[in-house]
């Protein structure tokens, strides 16, 4: 058995092993940190991939199954690929006894698939983390809760192109709008489930809050900004928070922030932090 000891000779944990499902503009940022941070008692193990050469630049081992990533005896699997590779690997990385952080919250919105997740995490005893992502203030959110909580709207603005691809683009001209236009206003299970690469972050406030159902979200094309913009507005006994995030998009994805891989990185590194906030 080895140990590893600190300057003090006491016994420093084992490092943290992370596997990451997904190499796009947020799985590349937090593998390019992770790698650059192993003095911090993280190691990147591996990646899955859809295409075995997607690493090749960050020379880490990348498999295009999760058997072969699972073998590579991760403590922690993030996800950063979308909600098709929740779908299809989530359960089966709880099931196996290692933790999962879901970068694609939006996935819960299917209450099926969230009652499964939580039954896989139950059963095997492992944990279900869901990081703030592209969003801010939920300690404060989760803390209102506690004290009674009446009304709570996610209002997100992004330019035009980051709503290509989606059904915003059957119900407006994304290249002639010239003013701040709402394309969608309901519940933030909807929001989710129809905007699956741009409203995750209307799960993870609804999560925080009311529930996916009784959570409003208001999205938005707007061509006068350049980043993606969340407003979040919370009423309740504790009082009252008006939020507003104006964050710069990633160069690589304008549908995401460019905060996002970071929120993960700064779960993952507390989860070996002496000191944790
Ligand atoms: N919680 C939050 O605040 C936020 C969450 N998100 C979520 O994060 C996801 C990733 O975002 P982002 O990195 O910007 O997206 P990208 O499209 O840049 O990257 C996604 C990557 O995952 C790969 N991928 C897709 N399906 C699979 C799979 N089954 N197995 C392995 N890899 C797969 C894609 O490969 P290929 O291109 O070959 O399909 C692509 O390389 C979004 O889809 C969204 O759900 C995004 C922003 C904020
Ligand atoms: O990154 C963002 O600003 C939000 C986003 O795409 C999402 O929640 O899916």
């Amino acid at each position: 058995m080895t140990l590893n000891l600190n300057q003090h000779g006491a016994a420093a944990p084992a490092p943290l092993r992370v596997a990451l499902i997904g190499l796009g503009a947020i799985g590349r940022v937090i593998a390019q940190e992770l790698l650059a941070r192993e003095a911090d008692g993280v190691t990147l193990v591996g990646a899955l991939c859809q295409h075995a050469d997607e690493g090749a630049s960050l020379n880490i081992p990348v498999v295009t199954a999760l058997a072969p990533l699972l073998a590579l005896k991760p403590d922690l699997v993030v996800e950063a690929a979308g909600h098709g590779a929740v779908k299809a690997y989530g359960a089966a990385v709880l099931r196996s006894g290692v933790d999962l952080l879901l970068v694609s919250v939006g996935v819960l919105s299917d209450a099926a698939l969230h009652a499964e997740l939580t039954e896989a995490a139950t059963s095997a005893g492992r944990q279900l983390m869901l990081p703030s992502g592209a969003l801010a203030g939920l300690d404060y959110l989760q803390a209102a809760r506690l004290a009674g909580l009446s009304r709570v709207c996610l209002r997100s603005r992004k330019p035009p192109l980051a709503w290509r691809g989606t059904p915003a683009e059957g119900l407006l001209d994304l290249a002639a709008i010239t003013v701040p236009t709402v394309f969608f206003c309901g519940s933030a299970r909807e929001a989710a489930r129809d905007y699956p690469k741009n409203a995750n972050v209307a799960a993870t406030l609804a999560l925080c809050t009311l529930g996916m159902d009784d959570t409003r979200v208001e999205l938005i094309a707007d061509p006068c900004i350049q980043g993606n913009v969340h407003e979040v507005e919370a009423v309740g006994d504790a009082g009252e928070m008006r939020l507003q995030l104006n964050n710069t998009a990633s160069p690589d994805n304008p549908k995401t922030s460019m905060v996002t891989p970071y929120s993960v990185l700064r779960s993952i590194l507390s989860r070996r932090a002496t000191v944790s906030v």
